[in-house]
């Protein structure tokens, strides 16, 4: 079949989108275009800008997409110098920042520039894990109890009989079981290395259901995920135990630079952060006790490849201001669940990995795990700079300012 034949076969739906492949000998670019052409024939429409791309779909197609028919370009500027003070990230890094919400790249590069004139950042990684919380069903809860204390008490066993089956990387560290009625969701945490995860630990905590089976005949195992991972929606269970990185940004800010960058003093930011973060937040019953934390991540997560539904969990966490005796401004932001990876997932895109390139934490870290340590402290110190600059803004009465001026 020739390619006009294709097209008009896909768009009369005789041949369906994921099947294309199947005619084009494998060719996944070839395939790319024939459903392309195939939509735009079908409505009537241009797809021009969908389908100008570098990217190869051979190299795509089957590890991040399916039925792909091009790209979806984001603008993405950069804010930095933001000088880091931490235990991983050392140094002046530049931040990638993807978004179409004009004013954001200014804001955040405003705090860092704040930020570094102040002597930088002070990161501190508190914890580090992915989990995963398979659901089993027992006949009573009696009975859930003694397999939570089996598997409690088998840690090192499950990851010789089962994990290491699967990764090199993932390690069982450890199990939080919750138990409701006769239903027994084991929350397994796991060391990842450099990779977010969720795939490690996955098909991971699928091999050590199948040792729990085999162990207890009488416990019916009936969902890989039970919904207390929790992976993708706000909760407070992240926010409490955390999930991914959990990360703190701190600095303290001279009074001449609040007032001279920022354009306002650290009584009024510390009042807005209070009353706003804090007060506010409270009343409308938020995860985010912040102001923008997922302005940010998300603006970070589209540039270099992260998994973008789980910029949700990344959106919670707090943000603290205060005025100090000598009448200066410390500000911290925490981060409970900031779920990151240097390695797997859309990582590999080639745009999404020079994005990583530009902060140095392309690939796996030496040894694994210090990349994306690495990339986590960024994270925090890019959404310390934010929370700064946009806490200073709503203070000085700026933001609608800055808006009609940037962002229209
Ligand atoms: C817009 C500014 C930065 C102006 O701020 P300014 O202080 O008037 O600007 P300036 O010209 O005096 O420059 C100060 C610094 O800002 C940066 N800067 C300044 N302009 C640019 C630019 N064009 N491009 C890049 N960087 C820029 C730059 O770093 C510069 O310092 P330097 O490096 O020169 O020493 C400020 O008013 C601001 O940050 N406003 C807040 C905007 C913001 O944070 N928007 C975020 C989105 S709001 C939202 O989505 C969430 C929300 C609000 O709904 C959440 C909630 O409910 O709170
Ligand atoms: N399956 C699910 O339920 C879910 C999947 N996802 C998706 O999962 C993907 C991410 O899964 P994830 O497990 O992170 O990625 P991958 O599945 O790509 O796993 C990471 C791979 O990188 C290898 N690797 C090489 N160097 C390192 C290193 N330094 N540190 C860690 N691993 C290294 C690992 O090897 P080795 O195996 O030998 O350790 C492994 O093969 C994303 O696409 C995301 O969207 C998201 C949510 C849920």
């Amino acid at each position: 079949m020739n390619f006009e034949e294709l097209v008009e076969k896909v768009a009369s739906g005789e041949i369906k989108l994921h099947q294309v492949e199947k005619y084009t000998n494998g060719d996944k670019k070839l395939a790319t275009e024939i459903r392309r052409k195939a939509l735009e024939r079908k409505f009537g429409i241009s797809l021009e800008n969908i389908g100008h791309y570098s990217i190869d779909p051979n190299r795509v197609i089957g590890k991040n997409i399916e039925n792909m028919i091009g790209v979806v370009q984001i603008p993405m500027g950069v804010a930095g110098p933001l000088k880091i003070n931490g235990e991983y990230a050392k140094g002046e890094f530049y931040i990638p920042l993807a978004t179409t919400e004009g004013a954001l790249v200014a804001s955040v590069n405003r705090g860092c520039s704040a930020l570094t004139a102040a002597g930088g950042v002070k990161t501190t990684l508190i914890d580090d894990k992915m989990t995963r919380a398979p659901l089993l069903k027992c006949p009573d809860a009696r009975r859930a109890r003694e397999v939570a204390e089996w598997v409690k008490n088998n840690i090192d066993y499950l990851q010789e009989k089962a994990v290491s089956k699967v990764t090199r990387h993932g390690k069982l560290r450890d199990v939080k079981p919750y138990i409701v009625g006769n239903n027994l969701y084991l929350r397994f945490e796991f060391e990842t290395g450099d990779a977010m995860g969720m795939n490690m630990v996955t098909i991971s905590s699928e091999e050590i259901m199948k040792v729990i089976e085999e162990e207890f005949p009488d416990v019916k195992y009936l969902a890989l995920s039970g919904n207390l991972c929790v992976d993708k929606k706000p909760n407070a269970v992240n926010f409490i135990n955390g999930r991914g990185k959990t990360v703190i940004a701190e600095a303290v800010i001279p009074r001449e630079i609040v007032e001279k960058k920022l354009k306002t003093t650290p009584e009024l930011i510390a009042e807005v952060n209070y009353r706003k973060n804090l007060v506010g937040s409270a009343q409308a019953g938020s995860y985010g006790f912040n102001a923008h934390f997922g302005n940010i991540v998300g603006a970070i997560f589209l540039a270099t490849g992260q998994d973008e539904a789980q910029i949700t969990e990344g959106s919670h966490g707090i943000t603290l201001a205060e005025v100090t005796p000598e009448g200066d401004l410390y500000i911290s932001i925490t981060m409970p669940s900031l779920e990151i990876g240097t390695v797997g997932g859309g990582t590999r895109v080639p745009t999404q990995r020079e994005a990583l390139s530009i902060m140095g934490v392309a690939g796996g870290g030496d040894p694994p795990g210090t990349n994306a340590r690495k990339f986590a402290e960024i994270i925090a110190g890019a959404v310390l700079a934010g929370e700064l600059s946009l806490l200073a803004a709503i203070a000085a009465k700026h933001l609608a300012k800055a808006h009609k001026e940037l962002g229209r």
